[in-house]
């Protein structure tokens, strides 16, 4: 049976008491009080709840892509849950505004009451990071020790767990790997695309060689260069060079996860592969601005700490503005876009494939 409702009470729903009577200010109990130390404290409340509820999110995404097979209406939902974080994100990054209204001079007022306190210590930031998909090895190091360390043995195993399941990223990767089109009956997504590859870049050459205005001097490095992005494209077109780079580990995504997100990214008008292009938008987005976020945090330590070490022992600056570039979970994704060719050059789909990804709801049933 139902368990009978009873009514309830704003403050103890939302346990205030809790939440409003944990602020104490480290520069109050030494007798210095510190105006600024309020603000510091609860902002980075904020910011766990917020991590807090990002992780509830994330969580809940990685469970619906855990199964064999994703159910479609599921894609929906993801890219809902998605949207969301990346709202969240949003506000994440604003908030460094907030927290710049505090000036150099005023946190010293306090900072030496923090040690050894920092950013290192949020175990949630690490969840975050870790359940993205960050591994251990491509973490940038700012000491000897493990960046798990400043944590519990408790808190050390629940990310040492998370780090040997299936990350976001590892989940995203398998689900693409799954998508149906890449080979329709006669029609070979990859060898087609070669094709129209070809075709793109020869006329690419021959508008360069045609232009006025540009010395031939000119046009022979611009030739050459083009050379560069023919490399780049023969590791799509070739699954062993694809493997080799990733082997170096300039690529992560598998190749036949990549070719399933340039089929996506480049067919994305079809109605069936919609929201799939959505859901790996938000996966972008996602990426995006947690790199903002690094980089807005970083330039504000810049601003209130110079090149000061960290109370957390790194360098401060110099490491932070390396992770916002070398973290990046979906960097592959972002890169799609170096492959894609315009709308004039995609190669013609079977006419049975198009209407397999239409909706066929304005179809003539007669
Ligand atoms: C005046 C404000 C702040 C300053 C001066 C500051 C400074 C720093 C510094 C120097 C580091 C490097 C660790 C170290 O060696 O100490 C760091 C790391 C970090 N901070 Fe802040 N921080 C501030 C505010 C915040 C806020 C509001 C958050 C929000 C939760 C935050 C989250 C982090 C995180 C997650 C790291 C670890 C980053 C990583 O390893 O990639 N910080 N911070
Ligand atoms: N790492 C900062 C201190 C700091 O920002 C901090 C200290 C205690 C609790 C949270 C902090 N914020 C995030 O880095 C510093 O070196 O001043």
């Amino acid at each position: 049976m139902d368990k009978e409702l009873s009514s309830i009470h704003y403050d103890e729903y939302l346990q205030l008491k809790k939440i409003l009577d944990a602020q104490h200010l480290r520069s109050v109990g030494f007798n210095k009080p510190a105006h600024d130390e309020m603000l510091f404290i609860i902002v980075h409340q904020v910011y766990e709840l917020w991590f807090k509820e990002i992780l509830h999110d994330l969580g809940s995404v990685m469970e619906l892509f855990s199964e064999g097979t994703v159910i479609e209406s599921h894609i929906g939902v993801a890219i809902s849950r998605l949207d969301r974080i990346s709202k969240i994100q949003k506000i994440l990054v604003d908030q460094i505004d907030i927290i710049e209204t505090m000036t150099p001079l005023d946190f010293l007022d306090f900072r030496n009451y923090l040690l050894p306190a920092s950013g290192f210590q949020s175990f949630q930031f690490r969840q975050l990071e870790v359940s993205l998909g960050l591994k251990r090895e491509r973490r940038i190091s700012y000491t000897q020790c493990s960046y798990s360390g400043v944590f519990s043995d408790k808190e050390q195993k629940i990310l040492d767990e998370l780090e040997k399941g299936d990350s976001m990223f590892d989940l995203v990767e398998k689900w693409l790997e799954r998508t149906p089109f890449l080979q329709f009956e006669a029609f070979d997504f990859v060898e087609e695309y070669k094709k129209s590859v070809g075709l793109m870049l020869n006329r690419e050459e021959q508008a360069i060689e045609s232009a006025d205005y540009i010395s031939t001097q000119e046009k022979q490095l611009r030739i050459n260069m083009m050379g560069e992005t023919k490399t780049y494209f023969n590791s799509i077109f070739d699954e062993a060079i694809h493997d080799q780079k990733m082997k170096e580990g300039t690529l992560k995504l598998s190749y036949k996860a990549t070719i399933s997100a340039l089929l996506i990214n480049l067919y994305r008008d079809e109605p069936l592969l919609r929201q799939p292009f959505m859901f790996l938008q938000k996966l972008v987005d996602m990426d995006e601005l947690l790199t903002t976020w690094r980089n807005r945090h970083a330039q504000m330590v810049l601003r209130t700490l110079g090149q000061k070490i960290g109370t957390g022992g790194s360098s401060g600056y110099d490491y932070l503005k390396t992770t916002a570039d070398k973290h990046r979970v979906f960097y592959d994704l972002h890169n799609i876009s170096t492959l894609l060719i315009p709308r004039s050059f995609l190669p013609e789909l079977p006419k049975e494939l198009k209407e397999k990804l239409d909706f066929n709801f304005s179809k003539d049933k007669s």
